[in-house]
């Protein structure tokens, strides 16, 4: 049975339905994004998700069960407003929070030096949060999310406000316990991680859930319009071909924008008839293409 199922789940604020019968599962070491602009229900989701607010309607359900106390030991929530407090020394807040998450004082210690080994920052032990920078403040949320080894983790938008080498780190240790068999939702505004990480995704707009499935599959329901095309010189009169609805030239060719899919296999043979193909490839939709395709361009 899926550590996390989601089955109508229904919340509303006053006259504004925050979420509306969203369903998902999330199986044992998978990483479940969920998407949408700003407002779309994504953290609202999450909250329920943890026990922090009830939903109005449907049913969340752990290995089956509905929400029971003992949950708190085994979820871990990274909350996108960051939570841990700044002027407290960050070994005495993890511990805590660890311990009220059912550690012993002894566990909780080794798995924070740990991850602080792992994280190249054991001297943050004796730290403040008000002392590290931004991103270094966000690395020890997620340690604080992740020191009890939760069967269930919580990321509400991990990644953002980390540079490059962070985000790497962080994201080589949310596949690391994936594969450890954790079961993750994930949200995010940046569709890269998403297409990089996430087997499922469900894009969720104004509370609704718009586009839902394996991202393989949701990607073979839009068509193909776009063709890389590298050449050896130049090809003249890509404009013409029926189907071709814009052209622009590239470092090695062109990439070839495309009313219907059929044009690709006229671009290819008009090409051939004028030169070396090097490249040619008809390019599968990308997430971010799918996301404003539905979603509009309102997000960020
Ligand atoms: N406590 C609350 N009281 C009233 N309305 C709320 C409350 N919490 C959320 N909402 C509303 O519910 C909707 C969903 O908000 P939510 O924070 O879940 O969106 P989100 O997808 O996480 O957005 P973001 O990407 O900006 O974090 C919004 O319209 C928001 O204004």
């Amino acid at each position: 049975m899926e550590p996390l199922k989601l089955e109508h789940v229904f919340k509303q604020y006053g006259e504004k339905t925050a979420v509306n019968k969203v369903s998902l599962k999330v199986g044992e070491g998978e990483i479940y994004g969920l998407l949408g602009a700003n407002g779309a229900g994504k953290t609202t989701t999450m909250r329920m998700v943890l026990g922090l607010i009830y939903p109005d309607g449907g049913d969340i359900l752990y290995h089956g069960k509905p929400y029971h106390k003992e949950l708190t030991q085994q979820m871990g929530y990274l909350p996108e407003e960051r939570g841990l407090y700044p002027k407290v020394k960050i070994s005495d807040q993890i511990i805590y929070l660890a311990r009220l998450r059912g550690m012993s004082y002894q566990d909780a210690d080794k798995s924070l030096r740990y991850w602080l080994d792992r994280f190249e920052v054991p001297e943050y032990y004796n730290k403040r949060i008000e002392e590290l920078s931004k991103g270094n403040q966000q690395k020890m949320g997620f340690i604080a999310a992740i020191v009890h080894k939760p069967q269930i983790l919580i990321l509400d938008e991990a990644f953002s406000g980390l540079d490059p080498v962070n985000v790497e780190l962080l994201k080589a240790t949310v596949k690391e316990l994936r594969d450890e068999g954790t079961s993750i939702l994930f949200s995010t505004h940046r569709m890269e991680h998403v297409e990089e990480l996430c087997r499922e995704i469900a894009i969720l707009h104004r509370g609704n859930t718009i586009v839902q499935g394996k991202i393989k599959e949701i990607k073979n329901r839009y068509p193909r319009e776009e063709v890389i095309l590298y050449t050896s010189g130049q090809i003249n009169g890509l404009e013409s071909i029926p189907g071709v609805s814009s052209v622009e030239n590239v470092e090695q060719g062109y990439h070839i924008r495309m009313d219907t899919p059929e044009a690709a296999q006229k671009i290819l043979h008009h090409a051939m008839a004028q030169g070396t193909v090097e490249r040619f490839e008809i390019k599968e939709p990308t997430l971010n293409q799918i996301f404003i395709q539905e979603v509009g361009e309102s997000h960020e």
